[in-house]
This record gives C-alpha cells, structure tokens and sequence, in this order.
C-alpha cells in the first residue's frame, strides 16, 4: 500500500527576477514502513522536496498524496539537522510537545513521553533546557519527539549532519531501533552514502538542478545492519562506486555549466 505517492511535481521558484526549476516532474511512491533515503547533489531541491510534504512550501505542478490511516493524527513531523528543539522547553516539556498541542489526555502524555524518553536514554536528563545539552543529545531530544507525535510519515532533513563521527553511529543506531519498532514511513535525507546504505531500504538518487530522480535502488541487506555489514558487502560496494560516480558526474556538469564561459 502505498503511504506517499508523488505524481509530476514541480517547484519553480522566482529568485531576482529570473525563473529557477527547483525540482522538475518528480514521481514517487513509497510504501507503508519504507525507510527511503533522498541523496544528490547540493541544491538539486532534496529539502524542497521534504517542505512540500510538510506543507511548508506549494508545488508549481503535480500532486502529493499522503494516506491518512487515522483522523487525528498528525500527517508528518519533521527533523532538522539543527534548531530542532524549542528553547525555553524542558527536554521532557519538548518530547511531550506533539501530543500537548493535540490536547491528548495528560496521562496518556506521560506514557508517551516517558517511553520516548526511555529509548533515547534521556530519561536522568527530562529536566534540562537545550542550552544544557549536547549537539547529540538535542537531536535525541527532536527525534524523541517527532516519533512521540506519531505522524502517518517521518520527514528528516539531515538529522545528522553536525554530529561527529561517532555520536553519528550511534544516533542512526538507535533510529532504527526506533524505527524497527514503530514501522514509521520515514522519508530521510542525506548526503553521505555511507549513511544511506546503512539506513535505507531504498536510496532515491537525484540529479543537480533541476532535481529529478535518475536512480531508485533498493538496499537488500539484511536487518538488523551494522556499519561493518556494510562495509563489508561486495554488492553495497559497487552501489556505493556507482552513487559516488553519478554524484562526482554531476557536481563537475554543474561547475562546467556555472563557469564563466557559460554564464
Ligand atoms: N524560497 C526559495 N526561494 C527561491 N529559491 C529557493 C527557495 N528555496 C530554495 N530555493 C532554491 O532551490 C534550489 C533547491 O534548494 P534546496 O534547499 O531544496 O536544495 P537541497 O538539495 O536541499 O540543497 P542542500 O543539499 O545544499 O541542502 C536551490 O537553488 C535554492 O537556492
């Protein structure tokens, strides 16, 4: 069944006074409990992409649909790569946010927000203000909630861009765990291929702008993966030469075509 389905979008954007294709007749579907990885090129319009679907931006042409198994629930939370938390909230007070602003009943909150807490191991740290934590901790905190929220779809925008190496590691560790167990729709961005073999069921390869969809490859490998499972797979390997190809092809393409000559 499919959870989003995406048909002919485009986004056209002004920007001083000239046209820029932003993303150019995107088709897409993705199923119920996919976890699918966007990857391109910077600029080929992958947030674009994501703020259509969280509503914050509207299509120039085609449609979105996303499938609503519930009247009253949420149809997405999204997760940045920073500024996910709100300040002046208690790490508890911004777990329990979603389902706060839904009126749900105050017992059921503090289930919710308890179990959430327990997963990220949060839980000695409910009382802290995001100025008390680390970078790691904070997207805990906004990974914590946006699951809590329980959306139809999981919408992330490089959640883990400014962690180092290790934090890394063990948030995406403890994302699919996360993940594994609630079946989430999650739609995920990134840039490193790394991540998104390790993450996806599928990786969606776009070109440079106008962003389109050139690749969809599925990531057959066996769950639960580890970054040494990836490393070590013969078939994730070539997949990974041909990602890093495409993306090394299109940001030279897209340099030749920005250079002076052409300008
Ligand atoms: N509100 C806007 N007005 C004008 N142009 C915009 C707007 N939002 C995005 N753009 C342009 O659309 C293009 C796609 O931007 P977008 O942020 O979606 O790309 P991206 O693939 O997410 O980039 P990155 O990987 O660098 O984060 C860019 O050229 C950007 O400058």
């Amino acid at each position: 069944m499919s959870k989003i389905l995406i048909k002919g979008l485009s986004k056209r954007f002004i920007k001083r006074e000239k046209y820029l294709d932003a993303l150019k007749d995107i088709h897409l579907e993705i199923k119920e409990g996919e976890f699918v990885c966007l990857l391109g090129p910077s600029g080929c319009g992958k947030s674009t992409l994501l703020r259509i679907l969280s509503q914050l931006e509207t299509p120039t042409s085609g449609t979105i649909q996303i499938s609503q198994s519930q009247k009253n629930l949420p149809l997405q939370s999204m997760v940045f790569q920073e500024k996910g938390v709100i300040p002046w909230l208690t790490v508890e007070d911004n777990v329990a946010f979603g389902l706060k602003m839904r009126h749900e009943h105050p017992k059921k909150i503090k289930t919710i927000t308890k179990e959430y807490l327990y997963k990220v191991g949060l839980q000695q740290y409910k009382h802290l203000y995001p100025k008390e934590l680390s970078g790691g901790m904070k997207q805990r905190v906004s990974i914590a909630r946006a699951f809590a929220n329980n959306p139809e779809i999981l919408l992330m925008d490089e959640p883990f861009a400014a962690l180092d190496e290790q934090n890394k590691f063990i948030l995406q560790e403890e994302l699919l765990s996360i993940w594994q167990e609630t079946k989430k729709t999650v739609l995920f961005i990134t840039h490193s291929i790394d991540e998104a073999l390790l993450l996806a069921d599928r990786i969606i390869l776009m070109s440079s702008q106008p962003g389109t969809i050139v690749k969809d490859i599925p990531i057959s490998l066996p769950r639960p993966r580890t970054i040494e499972d990836v490393r070590s797979s013969k078939e994730l390997t070539q997949i990974f030469i041909d990602v890093w190809d495409h993306l090394q092809r299109e940001v030279k393409e897209n340099r030749e075509h920005l250079s002076p000559e052409n300008a």
